[in-house]
């Protein structure tokens, strides 16, 4: 397979980097950049000496004519121009920014503040969480990878709020990402005098991912329902936990929601379910697909506590991405993705 990276010198395109060149099955990557055509990949990253001895070429339609598969991991706002042309001509899409997951484009333009993609390729989109709507993804040209936070906040809940266990409404979700999350473009929210030793709530109440949960929670269990999500900045790299609180439905056990997810779940090599100890941390999945899940009844409230962790850049983002092509190549689901999380 021969495949594209747009945005390849961002923390999405240096991830899907790093899983690719291990990919058996693709023989040839091609990087495009918007900013530094010409420049030697390794030249600009020095730990990919002697591994992507490549230059970064411009965007370019007919250059990008010639790949099986081109990933977009680029700033939101620019898919929705960049792709339109690119549908349809062959290649398969994946997108990693949020520009073709909302099927309402006023909803994009609320919670983006951008102009939204066109109509038709909005309904067109498949949304690509893997373990939810693979039989789609499959058929897919245009992939709407999801969110990180999404992606942590969904494969626990969907099948707890399908099988009706938990109560959809009023569900309180708490999340907290690394920094990387917020892309390679520094801030003055990311600057490290600011981060470091500070842990801070940020768009509070208004966060873009906030009608993508709810979509999804439509689209997959199957129930309209107003979420209460807030996300917070932890000085650290990687990594993203999710912590959910939900009603417990009448007569429902803590046994029977880890049943649910235990055999939702028991086909998918990319999440877990902890059963043992109080809790779990994000080192577990760091540098990894894997997402983990844990779940603990407070007989007290009969709230149930749902905590998952993610690395926002790999199941969050760039492995999720390649697992979906995995989908559509007909490929096991791991392959390129077999790794063991760092851990420490
Ligand atoms: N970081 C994360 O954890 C996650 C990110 N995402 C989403 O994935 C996308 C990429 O994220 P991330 O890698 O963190 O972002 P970065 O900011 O690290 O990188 C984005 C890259 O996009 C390229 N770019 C910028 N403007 C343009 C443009 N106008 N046209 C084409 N390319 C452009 C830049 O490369 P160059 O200058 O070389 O063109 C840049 O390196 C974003 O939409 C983000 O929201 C999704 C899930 C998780
Ligand atoms: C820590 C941090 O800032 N994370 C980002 C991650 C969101 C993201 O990737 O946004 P898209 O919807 O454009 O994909 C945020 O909260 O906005």
């Amino acid at each position: 397979m021969k495949v594209g990276i747009i945005g390849a010198t961002g923390y999405g395109g240096l991830e899907l980097i790093r899983f690719l060149h291990n990919h058996s099955e693709v023989e040839h990557i091609e990087l495009f950049t918007s900013s530094e055509a010409d420049v030697l990949f390794s030249s600009k990253f020095g730990h990919l000496a002697n591994i992507m001895d490549t230059p970064l070429q411009k965007i370019d339609e007919a250059a990008l004519a010639t790949l099986d598969v081109i990933f977009t991991s680029t700033p939101s706002g620019v898919t929705s121009e960049l792709l339109p042309p690119l549908v349809g001509k062959g290649a398969k899409l994946i997108d990693l920014s949020g520009d073709y997951r909302l099927k309402d484009p006023r909803s994009y333009e609320n919670w983006y503040g951008k102009k939204a993609a066109p109509f038709d390729l909005l309904q067109q989109s498949v949304y690509g969480l893997t373990e939810w709507n693979a039989p789609q993804i499959k058929q897919a040209t245009l992939i709407a990878n999801p969110g990180c936070y999404p992606t942590a906040v969904l494969l626990p809940l969907l099948p707890l709020l399908k099988e009706q266990l938990i109560d959809s409404q009023h569900l309180i979700i708490d999340a907290k990402s690394g920094i990387s999350g917020a892309g390679n473009k520094p801030s003055q929210a990311t600057h490290f005098s600011e981060a470091n030793e500070s842990f801070a709530i940020y768009k509070a109440n208004t966060h873009q991912h906030i009608p993508e949960i709810e979509q999804a929670i439509a689209m997959f269990a199957g129930v309209e329902t107003a979420i209460s999500f807030n996300t917070h900045l932890i000085p650290m790299t990687r990594g993203i936990l999710a912590t959910s609180y939900a009603a417990m439905m009448p007569n429902v056990t803590e046994a029977q929601l880890i049943d649910c997810l235990q055999a939702t779940y028991e086909k998918h090599p990319f999440v877990r379910i902890v059963t043992e100890g109080s809790g779990i941390g994000t080192n577990r999945v760091k540098g990894s697909n894997y997402c983990d899940i844990f779940v603990k009844v407070d007989p007290r409230t009969n709230r149930a506590t749902i905590a998952s962790v993610i690395d926002n850049l790999v199941k969050g983002a760039a492995g999720q991405a390649i697992q979906n092509m995995n989908v559509q190549f007909d490929l096991p689901q791991t392959t390129g993705l077999d790794v063991v999380p760092f851990f420490i």
